[in-house]
């Protein structure tokens, strides 16, 4: 089955992407500042939200900050046991040279067994290919960041390029025309921040599967990314990390919570779809 495939039917009972960033100075009660808990506090959360999401996505520096990583391995190995439906995207946002790459690659999809990773654009197209050789896996390409630095490049026109787009616009393009191996392997990042240029870039990039943080804590509106983005042929991901994550103010509570957070937004989401 492709990324797509899975995506695809993933996202037909939820757009909710649960992210996981672990910061241990944010558990909760007895788990406060303790990095050993990370695996628990990320098992708590996928019990109590795996039935209401249509993936996750563990950050990876909060997990290597703390060195963490073999807690990594066994949350999604956890999440592959418990929801082996849900693809898991592993946010990363890597970018280097071909060689690099090529271990970057191996990490993400063999060391972790994700289904797809977050890649910067910022070193050219050679640095996304090592990715696309993994023909059931996906990719997606920072295009229209959810940060207001965004701006500082994705904004920008091209001048050397017919018709001058933007920076965020032509990459939209090329991971819809030229870069596109195998249909729906390439997605985009947009996010929640700017409903309208998700509806630029899905007028640009129709078919092109969206992972689109920015919900929740960046204050993105669920409703009006939605109905940006949204399209029965082309899957969405709608991802929320810190307003699920520490809902909850106690150890006991903190699955209940998250729940509550989880069941609103995912709501929220289906809502829109209509
Ligand atoms: O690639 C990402 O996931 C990403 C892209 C982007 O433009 N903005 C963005 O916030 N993210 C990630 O999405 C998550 C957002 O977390 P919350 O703001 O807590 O919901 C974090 O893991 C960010 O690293």
């Amino acid at each position: 089955m492709s990324f797509f495939e899975r995506l695809q039917a993933a996202t037909r009972h939820s757009l909710l992407c649960v992210g996981l960033d672990p910061d241990p100075a944010k558990f909760p009660g007895a788990w406060q500042g303790d990095a050993s808990r990370i695996e628990d506090f990320c098992r708590a959360i996928v019990d109590a939200t795996h039935d209401l999401a249509a993936a996750f996505k563990p950050q990876i520096a909060y997990f290597a900050a703390q060195g963490a990583e073999d807690q990594l391995e066994r949350v999604i190995a956890y999440i592959r046991q418990v929801a082996p439906q849900l693809p898991i995207v592993l946010d990363a946002k890597r970018g280097d040279i071909g060689a690099t790459a090529e271990m970057y690659a191996r990490e993400a999809f063999v060391r972790y067994g994700a289904d797809a990773v977050t890649l910067s654009p910022y070193m050219g197209y050679d640095t996304i290919e090592p990715y696309l050789d993994y023909a059931d896996r996906g990719v997606f390409v920072l295009c229209r960041t959810s940060n207001p630095g965004g701006d500082d490049w994705q904004m920008r026109p091209l001048a050397d390029v017919e018709g001058q787009p933007r920076l965020f616009e032509e990459l939209a393009r090329r991971a819809q025309h030229e870069w596109a191996r195998i249909p729906g392997q390439i997605g985009l990042v947009v996010g929640a921040t700017y409903p309208a240029e998700i509806a630029r870039v899905r007028a640009l990039a129709p078919t092109v599967p969206l992972l689109i943080p920015g919900v929740g804590a960046q204050g993105g509106d669920a409703e009006a990314t939605v109905r940006a983005g949204w399209r029965a042929d082309a899957p969405i991901l709608v991802n929320s990390s810190r307003a699920i994550l520490y809902a909850g103010k106690t150890v006991e509570g903190l699955g209940a919570a998250a729940r509550a957070v989880a069941q609103r937004t995912q709501a929220e989401l289906a809502q829109a779809r209509g």
